[in-house]
């Protein structure tokens, strides 16, 4: 008997608060039917983690969304890396695991580092109490990855707007989606015009890519997907992972103190934020054949719906999880994925992330929100609309 249940976790409820539903999808069993939608979902660490790991029996060539790209057209061309498989997946991943790579950002470090403290030394000149979505969650990325991509100052404006709708597209077609249809043709026209080699400027992630177009690593078809990638995956990613880092050390005031006493913990504290929020809250992958888990049977060609914030949470796994604690060691965790798909951008986002924690340590004795922060809700991200901090000086 397959354990089902006829909850929506794309409703404005859940998305605003998934805690409680996640704990009844762990406790339902390793696998439930989510009869609404007439796919199977995962929410326990170990479930997750193995099908994550397991490529070949669960594809990503389908699309990591909800829509079946074998039966439906997808809304953009498929990206090469997200929604491809090996082999066609294996030279798009190895071009950007090689750009993204933690070496070759230890040449940004110290221009990240910089431009952080210029940031936190603007906002602290404008007084003590702000909104840290606007004044670091979004500034800094925006700040610095734009830059780091090398394309053009102009038009900016669409990066956020084009990422927030394209993860409401990995879910279904609900308020969310529809809230965002409107002016996406817009945004993606102004993305898929910045991967054009004519709008790469030189030395950055960018123009090596199309560095590897030109040795044959890559094909010029291929390169400004893979530019579009970078745009796709690295903006509003990056921006609620800084809230969620944000969030976390502004509600656990004792662990900003030991962040201070020693700065190297913003390495950890970035990853267990990331364990604890998740900003990337879920993804699918469709069976390429029937595949019994936990004594159900799972059809071929099958959606399923992979809860990798509910998996961060799983207290099978994690002791005390819902705690934000830097003496915890979170490695292991699935907010970045598993296996061959795990986020190639993952050190970009985390150099970003220290840099600007990092920046406020050094300035800010205690940080403390001053209202409730209000959610920004999203069909995959788990995001923060505004919140409302203070801080005071060392
Ligand atoms: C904290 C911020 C980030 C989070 C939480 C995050 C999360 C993820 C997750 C969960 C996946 C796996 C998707 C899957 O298994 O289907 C992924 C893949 C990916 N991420 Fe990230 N990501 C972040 C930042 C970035 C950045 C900054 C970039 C680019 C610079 C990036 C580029 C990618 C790409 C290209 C993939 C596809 C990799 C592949 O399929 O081989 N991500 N990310
Ligand atoms: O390749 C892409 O376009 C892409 C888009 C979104 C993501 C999410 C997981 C961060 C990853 C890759």
């Amino acid at each position: 008997l397959i354990p089902t249940t006829d909850e929506d976790p794309f409703s404005e409820a859940v998305l605003a608060d998934p805690l409680p539903f996640q704990h009844r999808l762990r406790e339902a069993g390793e696998v439930v039917l989510l009869e609404r939608y007439g796919v199977y979902a995962m929410g326990r660490y170990d479930t997750v983690r193995s099908a994550l790991l397991d490529w070949q029996g669960f594809e990503s060539s389908a699309g990591v969304g909800i829509t079946d790209f074998r039966a439906e057209t997808p809304w953009r061309p498929p990206s090469l890396l997200l929604e491809a498989d090996p082999p066609h997946h294996n030279a798009p991943r190895s071009v950007l695991a090689k750009i993204l790579g933690p070496r070759e950002l230890r040449t940004m470090a110290p221009r990240w580092q910089a431009d952080a403290e210029t940031l936190v030394d603007e906002v602290l000149s404008r007084g003590t109490e702000f909104d840290a979505v606007a004044s670091f969650a979004e500034a800094f990325p925006l700040r610095v990855f734009p830059d780091a991509v090398g394309i053009p100052e102009a038009g900016r404006e669409h990066l956020l707007p084009y990422g927030d709708h394209l993860f409401n597209t990995f879910g279904p077609e609900n308020f969310l989606v529809e809230h965002g249809a409107p002016r996406i043709a817009e945004h993606s026209a102004w993305v898929n015009e910045q991967c054009a080699r004519d709008h790469i400027s030189p030395g950055g992630f960018g123009d090596a890519i199309w560095a590897a177009a030109d040795r044959g690593d890559l094909t010029v078809e291929q390169a400004p997907l893979v530019v579009r990638s970078l745009l796709s995956a690295g903006v509003d990613t990056t921006v609620h992972a800084i809230g969620a880092v944000l969030h976390a050390f502004a509600t656990h005031p004792d662990q900003w103190a030991r962040l201070r006493e020693e700065p190297a913990l913003a390495r950890v504290a970035f990853d267990e934020a990331i364990r604890l929020e998740a900003p990337v809250q879920t993804f699918f992958r469709t069976t390429t054949r029937e595949i019994e888990l936990g004594g159900v049977r799972i059809p071929e060609r099958r959606k399923i719906l992979m809860f990798l914030g509910s998996a961060n949470a799983d207290p099978r796994h994690w002791n005390d999880p819902q705690r934000f604690d830097l003496s915890r060691d979170p490695s292991g965790h699935v907010g970045f994925g598993m296996g061959i798909h795990q986020c190639v951008g993952q050190h970009v986002a985390r150099l970003e992330a220290v840099s600007l924690v990092t920046a406020l340590a050094r300035r800010v004795e205690s940080i403390e929100l001053t209202a409730e922060p209000v959610r920004h809700l999203n069909n995959t991200l788990r995001a923060w609309k505004t919140m409302p901090m203070r801080v005071r000086l060392a």
